[in-house]
């Protein structure tokens, strides 16, 4: 998120603002006067604008008419001076979002930020949703079924249960659904539950009241109300709290929700569409997940299939990969030699589309000359399919894919990946960061695979909170691979899950 700019001549009210905004984990920057932040606004934007009226030199209206006119989506608050409402009628015909009258309450001017930061990600979600959803490639049947799935559920608003491995492309087809729904115009917000702490997951999804607990000092708009119109897609939904599923199947039984600490019930318009790599029934059975939530999600199902049950789509997604990586990093997209690509075709693949992708980010950066051959693809990868046991693990899911499947049944549900390659699971950012680092000091290469190996290893557990297969799966490698790298690399706070 970029900073919230606090454009004042007064330094005490930037003071303020600031260490106000720092308590609240947010970002600023400050000027002097509205013609530094005009000046700045050549090199980059704010998340928010905080401006005070009358400045030496430019006034902060002027200061709002420049940002209007360039970037009408970033929200303005002007402030004014208490009894001045020309000012603040100024204001708002200028398009700011809301004005503040000086003197003001600090926790008030912070909750005011906090709305126009709610705002303005919103804009950026709407942004996104209708025009950057990825393309959806597949050739296989079992994706010509998804794809006949999304045509078909995309005009209702029903709530649909996405099923899947770890990187087959759920949140790709949950946002696919909203973009061809009458809701595209609107917010798609996502929602990894699995990816925030416990604690917090409450408001993030519900939002708060000021006061609700120690730290909310302003009131915070949750992922139902920023998704108002649009579609929720809630990530990981088997990882979620026995108790937030009693409050989320409250919001999809009757539509209204409260706040944290709040008192006031509030209508949810919102398009629900959950997913999962977890076999819900098992969780059910176990008593981890709430039945009648079971049964309000699974009211249409689709199901994605494993990369390995449509390996005919390998090549077609490999070279749209190489395209991508290319034009990403400004250089020639590499090309597969025939027998790298049938060799390709035939890998397990246990992090799916998101392990290919990730593999075409290292061959870009990585293997030397245009054409790729099987020598020049990463070491492990090569060597771990030389020794798997010929020919290639048989497949115990049907590759019949998507909906309707039968509500409750979940046939042909692969569970865990099986142990797979491990070398090629290094993020375009990585690789990219990679490639300066050697190319300014070769050097570094000896060395760079392990350090790379370790930071990704820790973030990976971080985000499952030191679940180690969980993080295997993120990771695209198997079970067996992380445990040995843990102890190699003596990386600690890994558990067994
Ligand atoms: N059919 C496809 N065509 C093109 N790109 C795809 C396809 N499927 C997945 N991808 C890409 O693969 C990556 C992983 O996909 P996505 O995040 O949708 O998977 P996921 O199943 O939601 O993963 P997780 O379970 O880990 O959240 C993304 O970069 C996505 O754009």
């Amino acid at each position: 998120m970029k900073p919230i700019w606090i454009v004042d001549d007064d330094e005490s009210i930037r003071w303020v603002l600031e260490k106000a905004l720092a308590r609240e984990n947010l970002a600023t920057q400050s000027f002097s006067s509205a013609r530094d932040a005009i000046q700045a606004l050549q090199s980059g934007t704010p998340q928010v604008l905080v401006s005070d009226i009358r400045m030496p030199g430019a006034s902060g209206l002027e200061l709002l008419q420049t940002v209007k006119a360039k970037h009408p989506g970033i929200p303005v608050i002007i402030i004014t001076a208490f009894s001045d409402l020309d000012s603040a009628v100024s204001a708002f015909q200028g398009g700011a979002f809301e004005y503040l009258a000086k003197p003001f309450d600090v926790d008030k001017a912070v909750e005011l930020i906090r709305r126009a930061l709610d705002e303005s990600l919103r804009e950026i979600d709407v942004e996104q949703s209708a025009a950057q959803t990825p393309e959806i490639l597949g050739q296989a049947p079992a994706m010509q079924d998804v794809f006949r799935a999304i045509g078909r559920l995309s005009q209702s608003n029903v709530t649909v249960l996405i099923t899947g491995e770890s990187g087959s492309g759920k949140e790709l087809v949950a946002r696919a659904l909203h973009k061809h729904s009458p809701r595209a115009s609107q917010p798609f917000v996502a929602l990894n539950t699995a990816a925030i702490p416990k604690d917090l997951l409450e408001s993030e999804l519900f939002g708060h009241e000021r006061g609700a607990f120690t730290g909310a000092q302003a009131m915070r708009r949750g992922r139902f109300e920023q998704a108002e119109g649009g579609t929720l897609f809630l990530d990981e939904i088997g990882d979620m709290p026995l108790d937030l599923q009693t409050r989320l199947l409250r919001v999809l039984s009757d539509g209204h929700f409260y706040r944290v600490g709040g008192h006031q019930s509030l209508k949810a318009n919102v398009r629900v569409i959950a997913a999962t790599h977890q076999n819900l029934e098992h969780r059910v059975r176990e008593g981890l997940f709430r039945e009648d939530l079971y049964h309000r999600l699974n009211v249409i199902r689709l199901r994605l299939p494993s990369l390995r049950e449509r390996s005919e789509d390998i090549p077609i997604l490999a070279r749209h990969f190489l395209t991508q990586s290319g034009r990403q990093l400004g250089v020639e997209a590499k090309r597969l030699s025939p027998q790298a690509m049938q060799f390709l075709s035939q890998l397990e693949f246990a992090g799916n589309v998101r392990q290919l992708e990730n593999l075409c980010n290292w061959i870009t950066v990585m293997a030397p000359g245009q054409t790729v051959e099987i020598k020049d693809l990463p070491q492990d990868l090569v060597e771990e399919r030389t020794h798997a046991p010929q020919p290639a693990q048989t497949l115990s899911a049907p590759a019949s894919a998507a909906m309707p499947l039968p509500a409750g049944s979940d046939a042909g549900y692969t569970a865990a990946p099986a142990e797979a390659s491990n070398a090629n699971w290094i993020s375009l950012l990585e690789v990219e960061a990679a490639h300066m680092l050697a190319q300014e000091q070769p050097e570094v290469m000896d060395i760079l695979g392990r350090q790379f190996e370790a930071a990704l290893i820790k973030i990976a557990l971080k985000h499952t909170h030191g679940r180690k297969n969980d993080a295997a799966v993120r990771l695209g490698i198997g079970r067996n691979t992380i445990t040995r790298k843990i102890q190699e690399l003596g990386i600690g706070g890994a558990e067994d899950d």
